[in-house]
């Protein structure tokens, strides 16, 4: 039996690299998220994640490779954090209407989906870490995006904080059928809560369904057969065999092998997303 085609992605990157100076952190990645998909990219401190998300974006040029977005793409970005000088006081409902105007009805429709009905009038400088990040998923929502982009949203905040975070992307996702990208190092949630995981190296080391990833070797090299171990995260040994292709998920190239496609220019600060 043949299966329906799936819709072109929203987003996508084709063997992009991306380089600072003389430094490759990304090598040939490639990867697309499509309508309604939750796709999260996890790896070690410095593997590239926040790199990749800022070349989708447009914020940094790759040294080769490009990035493709669907005409008049909307895209909602989430920051890690936004710190807030308690000693400009701005409430919650003004913060929203940052930079651009909305009607109070659209406030407040924004608030009720995020959680936050009737707390317009709190202080931004007062809010707890889960109101901020809810507060700024309500503002990137105003936009009516395609796509959210959220780095590390639940960084700072406990446990039960973070799984009620991506509870609420899940059903804001179900409501509004957006498609999400996020960096996230929150594997225990994660997995529950994505449709693809891309587990990033300076390449991508492996992709899948969750259920793929969590037994592929590449995975359990990064957080261990155990997985809770965000720690093991951070003692990554970078010693497996890129030789053979696998069958259920890709493969990039080590970030020090130079495949075709990356010329040696060093990342510039860009307006545009590629071609
Ligand atoms: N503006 C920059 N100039 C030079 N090097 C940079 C710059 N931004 C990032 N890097 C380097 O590029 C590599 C990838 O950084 P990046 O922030 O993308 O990693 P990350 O996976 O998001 O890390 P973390 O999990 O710690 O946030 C790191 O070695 C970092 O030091």
């Amino acid at each position: 039996m043949s299966r329906a085609p799936q819709p072109a992605p929203l987003i996508s990157a084709q063997n992009i690299c991306i380089r600072y100076g003389g430094t490759e952190v990304l090598h040939n990645v490639s990867l697309g998220v499509r309508p309604g998909e939750i796709v999260t990219i996890v790896g070690p401190n410095g593997s590239g994640k926040s790199t990749l998300l800022r070349a989708l974006l447009g914020i940094i040029a790759p040294a080769g490779g490009g990035v493709t977005r669907a005409p008049g793409l909307r895209i909602g970005y989430l920051p890690q954090r936004l710190s807030i000088d308690p000693s400009m006081p701005i409430t919650l409902r003004r913060f929203l209407s940052l930079p651009l105007r909305v009607s109070d009805q659209r406030a407040g429709a924004a608030l009720a989906q995020v959680g936050l009905e009737g707390k317009g009038a709190l202080q931004m400088a007062g809010l707890s870490g889960g109101q901020m990040q809810r507060a700024l998923l309500a503002r990137a929502l105003l936009s009516d995006p395609q796509i959210l982009m959220l780095d590390e949203p639940t960084q700072g905040l406990d446990q039960p904080g973070e799984a009620d975070f991506y509870r609420l992307i899940e059903e804001v996702r179900a409501r509004t059928g957006l498609a999400v990208l996020m960096v996230s190092h929150d594997l225990h949630v994660v997995m529950a809560a994505s449709d693809r995981v891309i587990c990033l190296n300076g390449h991508i080391c492996c992709e899948g369904t969750p259920a793929v990833v969590s037994t592929a070797p590449e995975y359990r090299a990064l957080f261990g057969p155990g997985t809770r171990g965000a720690l093991a995260l951070y003692r990554h040994e970078h010693d497996h065999d890129h030789s053979e292709p696998h069958d259920h998920h890709s493969h990039g190239h080590h970030p020090h092998d130079h495949g075709p496609g990356c010329s040696h220019n060093a990342a510039q600060p860009s307006g545009k997303a590629g071609e």
